[in-house]
């Protein structure tokens, strides 16, 4: 393919370059002229003759693989480029396509990819031959910037290592003494949407007889904000209680809000280089390299003062316990790493939280009877802890962890939301080695894909019902990918876990929630699947208990430590 490319564009060039010889010597123009567009037409028929016809049919090292009917040169496979998201399709050819766990399919312009749909295809490429494969380039311009070789870019020994010196820090037991954290902060964000609540109704109080209407996804945006900078690094962001401090705004500005503009552009990506397209002077462009300056020169001053406290700490003072202060206790991180790192936690690790608390409360917001199981669960067992003035510190907190994670329903009801919305739907990888899957031979270069989507909503693995949003069913981590699966999977899992049942408990306790629009759910165009107007509700409270939590719990805010002025000194 690419040799046959290589001669095409010898080609083309070879006749551009024969026509400015005409026009330079000024041989018969017209003549000259006529004969090169000739050559190019007849090579752009004969490009397009082999892109659509030849190569599917004759040269493809995979034309033995089932492929979907019809093909177009603009659009590949799909009939319309940007319409429909790639994890429907994905899984409608999963289903519809006989295949034994590969298809071959194409992407615009003919691009050849390969989707993997089975079980063993999927544990080949995640799992047992995780390392031959890499992030595409598109990806890894595209977010690299950000997270310089935090987790998600490193390959080989380099991760294996990495990861190995961060998973105490991410293991079950450490995750489950900060839990007392995560419910902190769930509990402010219900005591400020509490105090919303009241500002609301004393507004306009005599027109209104329906109880005030939350933008909940709002309000879980900044908690889980909050939660990366308390749990991650020690530190609070502070967001919830200041939505438009320096921090969340220049935050804001790191995220590219999806648009078909951004499906152009990776288009072109595929055929000049994304480097490129990143340093067009567009306003964008600038936003985004501000933000994620100031971010980073913020997660650089974070980290120094770590490092300079850490050595100051005297043997009698406890050692902090979020996750930063444990890797560098390791010994096993420069200050760099570190701050990839950080960097990662933030782009990794905030969205897809902020995403799962709005389709919980999106799910449990039109089902009432759901919603009141959830909350006579969560007030039996938590509130009681709560009404006798227990804290969250030491023993209460401990306490406090023990009862939120064996609370079947609230786990239950959250595990389901985790897979019924995959947070990454549909992702490609490319092979950096040859390779195969399932016996067919994977030669480098190739593009593979895989839909966490089709494969959380298997009826082979999770029953003929898969489409329904149904806590009761059994889930497994095996065949949910909710967070991937293998080396490179996620190693925020038990972290989402216990940042989810926090600040689902603690809604659910507190709030009778009803959707606003029961049948909104459209998509956000992008590359996760998001809610378009995220989750509006009518929110009311339900008398009887009060959730509290120990100040000490929550660190002094971000700005009081260091300077977040970017050109000044810490
Ligand atoms: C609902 C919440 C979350 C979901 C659904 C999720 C899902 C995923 C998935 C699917 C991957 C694999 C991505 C890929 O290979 O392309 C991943 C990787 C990763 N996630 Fe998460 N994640 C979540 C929360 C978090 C949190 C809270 C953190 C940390 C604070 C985090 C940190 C990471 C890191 C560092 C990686 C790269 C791991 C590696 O390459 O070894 N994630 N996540």
């Amino acid at each position: 393919m690419l040799s046959f490319l290589t001669c095409w564009l010898g080609l083309t060039l070879g006749a551009l370059i024969y026509l400015g010889y005409g026009f330079l010597y000024k041989l018969d123009v017209a003549f000259q002229a006529g004969k090169a567009m000739i050559f190019l037409v007849l090579l752009a028929i004969g490009r397009v003759t082999y892109a659509l016809v030849l190569y599917p049919k004759y040269f493809t090292p995979f034309k033995y693989l089932p492929t979907p009917p019809r093909r177009w040169l603009l659009t590949g496979n799909q009939t319309s480029l940007f319409r429909e998201f790639p994890w429907d399709v994905a899984r409608r050819w999963s289903e519809t396509i006989p295949n034994n766990g590969l298809i071959r399919y194409y992407v615009a312009l003919s691009n050849e990819r390969l989707l993997v749909t089975s079980p063993k295809g999927l544990s080949k490429v995640l799992v047992h031959g995780a390392y031959n494969y890499t992030k595409t380039n598109l990806a890894r311009f595209a977010i690299q910037r950000f997270t310089g070789n935090g987790l998600g870019f490193l390959d080989g020994e380099e991760h294996r290592m990495q990861k190995k010196g961060l998973l105490p820090a991410f293991a079950t037991g450490h995750i489950k003494r900060l839990i007392p954290k995560f419910w902190a902060k769930a509990a402010l964000m219900v005591s400020l949407i509490e105090r919303s609540l009241e500002n609301d109704s004393s507004k306009d109080q005599r027109q209104r007889s329906d109880s005030p209407v939350v933008p909940l996804h709002y309000w879980g945006t900044r908690a889980t904000l909050d939660i990366i900078g308390v749990v991650g690094m020690g530190y609070d962001f502070d967001t919830l209680t200041h939505p438009h401090n320096e921090l969340s705004e220049q935050y804001r500005k790191m995220f590219l809000e999806p648009s078909n503009a951004f499906n152009w552009l990776e288009l072109l990506g595929n055929y000049i280089d994304f480097r490129i397209l990143l340093t067009l002077p567009v306003r964008k462009n600038r936003e985004l390299t501000q933000g994620s300056q100031y971010i980073r020169q913020v997660a650089e001053r974070v980290i120094h003062h770590k490092i300079q406290k850490q050595q100051r700490q005297s043997e009698e003072s406890p050692p902090d316990d979020d996750i930063v202060a444990i890797a560098l206790a390791s010994g096993t991180f420069t200050e760099q790493q570190l701050v990839d790192h950080v960097m990662t936690f933030l782009v990794a690790g905030h969205e897809s939280t902020a995403t799962a608390f709005e389709w919980a409360m999106y799910e449990l917001g039109r089902r009432p009877a759901m919603q009141s199981r959830l909350r006579e669960e969560i007030r039996t067992h938590i509130s009681s802890m709560q009404v006798e003035g227990r804290g969250t510190t030491t023993a209460a907190g401990t306490h406090l962890a023990t009862t939120i994670e064996s609370l079947p329903y609230l786990n239950a009801v959250c595990s389901e939301v985790l897979r019924f919305y995959p947070f990454v739907p549909f992702a490609t990888r490319v092979a950096s080695r040859d390779n195969t899957i399932q016996g067919t031979f994977v030669p480098k270069g190739t593009v593979v894909a895989f839909a966490a989507h089709a494969t959380n909503h298997d009826a082979a693995l999770w029953g003929l019902d898969a489409d329904r949003f149904d806590p009761e069913r059994a889930t497994s981590n095996f065949a949910s990918l909710a967070f991937s699966a293998g080396p490179k999977s996620c190693i925020g899992q038990e972290w989402t876990r216990a940042e989810l049942v926090c600040l689902v408990g603690a809604t659910v306790g507190r709030f009778e929630i009803a959707l606003l629009n029961p049948m909104d759910n459209h998509l956000k165009r992008g590359k996760t699947i998001k809610l378009r107007n995220g989750v509006r509700a009518r929110v009311k409270v339900v008398d009887g208990c009060q959730w509290g939590f120990a100040q000490e719990t929550i660190p002094v805010p971000l700005s009081r430590i260091i300077n977040l002025n970017p050109s000044g000194s810490s």
